[in-house]
């Protein structure tokens, strides 16, 4: 079973040992890996554990439902949490550590009169219908680098502008962290595993594929033939119309390149090589999916 631990400093000194050069041999010295989760885990955050366990010695999987990165009306209050559960699937893949704190631990005063900005990269997709969402994000999980000193750290590609955030963000401040995107793991039917989906009525979990399936479809079209950007753009209101008739209300559904930079007629749209990628939000009930799709288009669209 892993070690469960809900205060930052009975943390820091369980890791220490691992990290001090004067307790072990220098050619068996841990590399540690944190996994940063808001809980009620399911196979998609299990997969990310294997992954960091296949690079590091050490693996503290964070447990923390994050009150600065949702907004007001959003699902925090009914966001389901689960430790018991989660720390019985986390022994089931060897993670060492579990770091669980309240919300006192982590946010001595709320909101945190400091901030974590990633700029121009969050003034779009999911960073533009949920204000302030990536500032959270930003500082919580700069205090779980601090607190936990990994040497890599794992997130999903299923949020895909996250990832590229942090990223942004270990680069701007330094942090001598590797980060590890991990492919999305799905269900049989291709829908995108998430903590979100439980919120899907019998009905709804019928329809949530269609997503996957669009994506796909669009994916290849914008590779079997060679298209104008008007054409791309067509192609891609179509794909949201279809997936609103099937019984979502999309929030987004747009193509960019896997940088996160637009695509124009002048830059990557007409060369060749480029990895684009479709990324969606669309709301199917009291659920809002996320899901994307990379493309490697190797001649001009
Ligand atoms: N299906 C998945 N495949 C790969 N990674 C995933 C998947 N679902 C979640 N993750 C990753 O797990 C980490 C923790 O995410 P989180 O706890 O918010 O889970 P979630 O299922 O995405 O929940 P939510 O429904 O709240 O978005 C993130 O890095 C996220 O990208
Ligand atoms: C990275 C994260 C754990 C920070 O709260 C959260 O945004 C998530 O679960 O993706
Ligand atoms: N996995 C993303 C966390 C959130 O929706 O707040």
């Amino acid at each position: 079973m892993p070690i469960i631990h809900h205060h930052i400093s009975a943390l820091r000194t369980a890791l220490q040992p691992y990290r001090d050069q004067k307790n072990i041999e220098q050619s068996n010295l841990q590399r540690i890996a944190l996994v940063p989760t808001m809980g009620n885990l399911h196979e998609g955050h299990l997969e990310l554990v294997r992954i960091a366990k296949q690079h590091a010695d050490i693996v503290v999987v964070s447990i923390f439902v994050n009150p600065t990165q949702f907004g007001a009306g959003e699902d925090f209050d009914s966001y389901p949490r689960t430790l018991d559960e989660d720390v019985a699937k986390l022994a089931t893949v060897d993670a060492d550590f579990v770091f669980a704190p309240s919300i006192d631990e982590m946010y001595p005063v709320l909101p945190p009169p400091t901030s974590v900005r990633a700029g121009a990269i969050t003034a779009q997709l999911c960073g533009q219908s949920r204000l302030g969402h990536f500032d959270g994000v930003g500082i919580v999980v700069s205090k779980l680098f601090n607190i936990v000193q990994p040497d890599i750290a794992v997130f999903g590609q299923k949020d895909y502008q996250q990832l590229a955030i942090i990223k942004q963000l270990v680069r701007d401040l330094s942090y001598p962290i590797d980060i590890i995107g991990a492919p999305i793991v799905r269900a049989n039917d291709g829908l995108a595993l998430s903590s979100r989906n439980q919120y899907l009525s019998a009905s709804e979990r019928q329809i949530a594929p269609v997503l996957h399936q669009e994506l796909q479809h669009l994916a290849h079209q914008l590779t079997s033939s060679k298209l104008s950007q008007q054409e791309a753009d067509s192609l891609l209101a179509q794909t949201q119309t279809r997936i609103n008739e099937a019984g979502f209300t999309v929030d987004y559904l747009e193509i960019k390149t896997d940088e996160l930079n637009d695509i124009t007629e002048s830059a990557a749209f007409n060369t060749e090589n480029k990895n684009l990628i479709i990324l969606v939000a669309a709301w199917l009930g009291r659920a809002r999916l996320l899901d994307n799709q990379l493309v490697a288009v190797n001649r001009p669209l």
